[in-house]
């Protein structure tokens, strides 16, 4: 579970992130909605370690991991996808996922020379666990191609296997549906309630898309100016006034509870700004070391 207390964080005299409280329930698929510019990558990005908090707390199972790098925070299985970094585009599918898991005997000289069988024992386990991670998530048939190949949404189904190599508790993941195909978008939902239904994996997820976030999300928080301004069900919030508002500026009275429609939320994305994450490993005002941070 993640507790989140208080978190604020501005940039120059921008209050992006003003005093969020919530809590990220274990087991459960919690998705984090707003209209551009609400401060939600922003939150990710202080839950993830990837920048730092002007105030608040960040509780993980009852620890304080507020400021934590990314590095620690991964291997106490928190992690934030989607975040594919560069280079691994040239390097082959099973090869990101070899790569994962954290203390591989084989990467170190002096135990692959006095020790051989516990390494070869090794990575027999993992070369066994990334066969059922590609199996898992339908990935099998593009294996041995250069990740850098794949289309969008074969990328995110790969950073969730990788997410799976470690065994991740807690996946913050950002817009999973973003540029994704229809029939890729069904792999990818698929595989987030699995994860969750049969792992017990638990997502906080980021999305534009409603039906995703209806389909998959309970609880939904809703965030506009950097505040918090309502949770609960999928039709909770969407019935509410300061949702209907902050997303369509006021403009929807009279339109009912199913106000925010797709067409809606494409609108409001088209506004653009300069908190629009890359997609491709980058990420704006990182000041933990981002760029450099492998999991
Ligand atoms: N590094 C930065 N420097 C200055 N301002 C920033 C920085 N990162 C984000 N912001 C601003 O903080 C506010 C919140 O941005 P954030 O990206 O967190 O919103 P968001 O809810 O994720 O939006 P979107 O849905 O468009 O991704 C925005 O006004 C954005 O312009």
């Amino acid at each position: 579970m993640i507790q989140i207390e208080g978190i604020s964080k501005a940039f120059g005299g921008l209050q992006a992130v003003d005093s969020v409280q919530f809590t990220v329930e274990r087991g459960g698929i919690t998705g984090l909605i707003g209209p551009n510019g609400a401060g939600k990558t922003t939150l990710f990005s202080i839950l993830a370690g990837f920048l730092t908090a002007d105030q608040g707390r960040v509780l993980l199972d009852g620890d304080d991991v507020t400021g934590l790098p990314p590095h620690k925070l991964f291997h106490r299985g928190l992690v934030r996808t989607f975040q594919i970094p560069k280079e691994f585009s040239r390097m082959s599918v099973r090869e990101n996922l070899m790569i994962v898991p954290p203390a591989q005997s084989g990467e170190r000289l002096s135990m692959s020379w006095l020790r051989w069988g516990k390494v070869k024992r090794e990575d027999r386990r993992i070369g066994e666990k990334v066969d059922e991670v590609l199996d898992f998530l339908n990935l099998t048939h593009v294996a041995d191609e250069l990740a850098g190949n794949l289309s969008g949404g074969q990328k995110k189904l790969l950073e969730l296997g990788r997410t799976m190599m470690i065994d991740a508790k807690v996946v913050l993941l950002d817009e999973p549906g973003a540029g994704v195909n229809r029939t890729l978008l069904n792999n990818i939902r698929d595989a987030i309630r699995r994860l969750n239904r049969d792992r017990g994996y638990t997502f906080c997820l980021i999305e534009h898309d409603m039906d995703l976030i209806a389909q998959l999300c309970d609880p939904v928080v809703v965030m506009a100016q950097g505040q918090v301004i309502a949770q609960g069900t999928m039709d909770e919030v969407r019935a509410d006034p300061l949702v209907q508002d902050a997303y369509l500026g006021g403009g929807v009275s009279g339109r009912g509870v199913s106000a925010i429609t797709e067409a809606d939320v494409a609108r409001t994305r088209g506004a653009g700004g300069p908190g629009e994450e890359a997609g491709d490993g980058t990420d704006n005002g990182t000041d933990n070391g981002e760029e450099e941070w492998r999991p």
